[in-house]
């Protein structure tokens, strides 16, 4: 399990770092292997933070992330990173940035191989790079030897996801992967993503876009300015939805089928009769604490003044 347990991250910024800002805020949550947990909320609410964070490319300024029960704080020495990038990988947003359009794009395996697999014959690396590739339904005849620029940008994330594979990796933080992507090959990605869902992997999905989080997660966390205000099990999240901000987001969505004032009168309605409300509303003017309420069985909500309106 890759466990985040009241995780802060503080940046110093401003002309001499002299200013900070709390990118991050005690967030509490984990991926277990087989599940995929989506992170959601806008641009700047931290989610990107808390992946490089779980990739140890940003440090952590409090709290812990363990991965099945070691502190990755603790891992030092090259050895041990290895050790680690061998079980936890990243792919990011922008395809194109993770290749040197001077080489070929499958150079990215090759210095998979001389980190990790230097001392595997060729006949043995050829038939674990062939079945990486098949596994994110790549022909390995149309992509070995090509540029970056003569494959897209589905093929290239996808071959990011299978140079991730060739590592035998137990989670993956895909951070904004499908954005970039063209509409018929997000569906392709999206499926891939359940397929390694189903061989095992835990998948810490990152996106601001709530119809992909719905569906392909198992668990969804809502991050709002660095906190997380909701969690739980994604049916639960979206389908009773408890925290303003989370109500925003999702009525934000356009529902095709309903008009915004019919919208509105069922959020409004079905707020005056949640009686759970009580038992988890603030003080106007208190500060909301880090500890979420547990609302329902597994379903988590940042407490907040009764009445209150998310602000963007
Ligand atoms: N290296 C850094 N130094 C200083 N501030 C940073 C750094 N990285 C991120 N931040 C700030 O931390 C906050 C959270 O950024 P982060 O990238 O985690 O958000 P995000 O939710 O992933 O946004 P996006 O979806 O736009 O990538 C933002 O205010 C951002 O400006």
């Amino acid at each position: 399990m890759l466990r985040f347990d009241r995780v802060s991250k503080v940046y110093n910024v401003g002309s001499f770092g002299s200013d900070r800002l709390t990118a991050v805020r005690e967030a509490d949550f984990e991926v277990r292997r087989g599940e995929v947990v989506a992170l959601i909320g806008e641009s700047g609410s931290g989610k990107s933070t808390l992946g490089k964070m779980a990739l140890r490319i940003a440090s952590v300024s409090q709290g812990t992330i363990t991965c099945d029960g070691t502190d990755i704080s603790t891992l030092r020495g090259n050895r041990r990173l290895k050790d680690y990038y061998r079980r936890v990988q990243g792919v990011f947003q922008d395809p194109f940035s993770s290749y040197n359009p001077v080489f070929k794009a499958d150079r990215v395996f090759a210095m998979v191989r001389g980190e990790y697999y230097r001392d595997v014959p060729d006949a043995q690396w050829r038939a674990k790079v062939h079945a990486a590739l098949e596994t994110v339904r790549l022909d390995p005849q149309q992509i070995l030897g090509k540029y970056p620029h003569q494959l897209s940008g589905g093929q290239l994330q996808r071959l990011l996801i299978a140079r991730a594979l060739l590592l035998d990796i137990d989670y993956l933080v895909a951070d904004e992967i499908i954005s970039m992507l063209d509409a018929s090959t997000r569906i392709d990605v999206l499926n891939l993503l359940g397929d390694l869902k189903a061989r095992g992997l835990g998948i810490l999905f990152i996106t601001h876009d709530l119809a992909l989080g719905n569906y392909i997660s198992d668990e969804t966390v809502i991050v709002h300015k660095g906190s997380i205000v909701e969690r739980g099990r994604t049916e639960k999240v979206f389908g009773d939805p408890l925290h303003p901000y989370t109500k925003k987001l999702l009525s934000s969505v356009p529902q095709f089928h309903k008009k915004w004032e019919e919208v509105e009168a069922e959020l409004k309605a079905r707020e005056a009769a949640d009686t759970r409300i009580r038992d988890y509303h603030l003080p106007v003017g208190q500060e909301p604490p880090a500890q979420l309420f547990e609302a329902d069985e597994g379903h988590f909500v940042q407490p907040f003044p009764h009445g209150a309106r998310a602000s963007a």
